[in-house]
């Protein structure tokens, strides 16, 4: 069993992003500017946020926080957007998600401008993806996808079975792990709760991508031997013997799969940490202006 060690592969990725920032930097080019809009003051939303400005500071990219009381109406949002949009300083942004109730995800993403949206989330770039042009990929499927590269995972001609299809996480992934591309070409099964039998599927699986929120959900029995297991999970359960009063667990039960895995990703410390670097990575991409030219 070896393990997807999102730790050491980010660190990788953002030594060289630092370098990247250091040539531009040289030249007298665009400093990547990435900014990020937080709505109230969810706790996890919160740590997510604030992990994506240091890893900014971190590689030398410019970054700015904007924070709006949960009260913010839908429209004094959609103007913030729209100065975003027009901020030539602002390579790219995001609007972390979950928004309040009284305000519609879905405006709020068709607001952001396509070639400022890092998130990959908007309708043109989910589009763009899909025809296997070049688009934002979102950062969650844009990480497992240089995990499964960086490690010479084979993708081409396996089953890949992903649980949960939110617009974030599985919808993507489903997407590029059947794209005709070098790491994709796998044949493709989506699960979801209405999905009768699951571990019919997962047990099939030689590529299994867990994106449900449920802690521990996934169990020995529901793997087939040699598997590469990509757990894209994280809930924070209360514990009082840790520093921080919680602790974070995963989608599977990682001491009972992980000796029938060929590759499997710990939680922490796997597929998140590999969410903040690609979204750095987007950034550059969008600084440098290389899709929307
Ligand atoms: N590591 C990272 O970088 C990231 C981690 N996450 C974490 O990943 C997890 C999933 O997040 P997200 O994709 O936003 O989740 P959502 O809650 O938006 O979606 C969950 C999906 O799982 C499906 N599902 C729920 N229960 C079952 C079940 N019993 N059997 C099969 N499918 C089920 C749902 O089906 P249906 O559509 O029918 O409701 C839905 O499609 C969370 O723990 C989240 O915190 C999220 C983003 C990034
Ligand atoms: N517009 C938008 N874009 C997102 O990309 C987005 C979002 N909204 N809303 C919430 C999810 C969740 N997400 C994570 C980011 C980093 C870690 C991460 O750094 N995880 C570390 C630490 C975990 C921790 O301390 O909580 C790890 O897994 O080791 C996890 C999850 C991005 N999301």
């Amino acid at each position: 069993m070896i393990l997807l060690d999102g730790k050491k592969l980010s660190a990788e990725i953002k030594a060289e992003l630092k370098n990247e920032v250091e040539n531009i930097r040289a030249k007298g080019g665009k400093i990547p500017h990435l900014a990020a809009i937080l709505v109230g003051n969810d706790g996890a939303s919160e740590t997510y946020v604030k992990s994506k400005v240091k890893s900014c500071e971190e590689v030398g990219f410019s970054s700015t926080l904007l924070r709006f009381e949960e009260s913010i109406s839908e429209q004094e949002l959609l103007t913030e957007i729209q100065k975003m949009n027009e901020n030539p300083d602002i390579d790219g942004f995001i609007v972390q998600l979950p928004l309040p109730k009284h305000i519609s995800e879905t405006k709020v993403i068709e607001t952001i401008a396509p070639e400022k949206d890092v998130d990959g989330f908007h309708p043109i770039n989910i589009g763009r993806m899909a025809k296997n042009l070049p688009a934002y990929i979102p950062a969650t499927p844009f990480g497992i996808l240089q995990m499964l590269e960086r490690y010479k995972i084979e993708t081409t001609g396996k089953h890949c079975v992903v649980v949960g299809r939110s617009n974030i996480v599985g919808s993507p992934m489903s997407i590029l792990m059947a794209r005709n591309a070098p790491i994709g070409n796998c044949t493709v099964t989506l699960c979801h709760s209405k999905t009768k039998d699951l571990s019919k599927f997962t047990q099939e699986a030689d590529i299994l991508i867990v994106a449900l929120g449920k802690p521990e959900f996934v169990t020995a029995n529901m793997i087939k031997e040699g598997a590469v297991v990509i757990d894209v999970g994280i809930t924070r359960l209360p514990d009082e013997s840790s520093a921080k009063g919680y602790r974070i667990v995963g989608d599977v039960k990682f001491d009972e799969v992980a000796p029938k895995c060929s590759y499997i990703t710990p939680v922490p410390g796997g597929v998140g940490l590999m969410t903040v670097v690609s979204l750095l990575q987007n950034t550059l991409l969008a600084a440098k202006k290389i899709f929307y030219a």
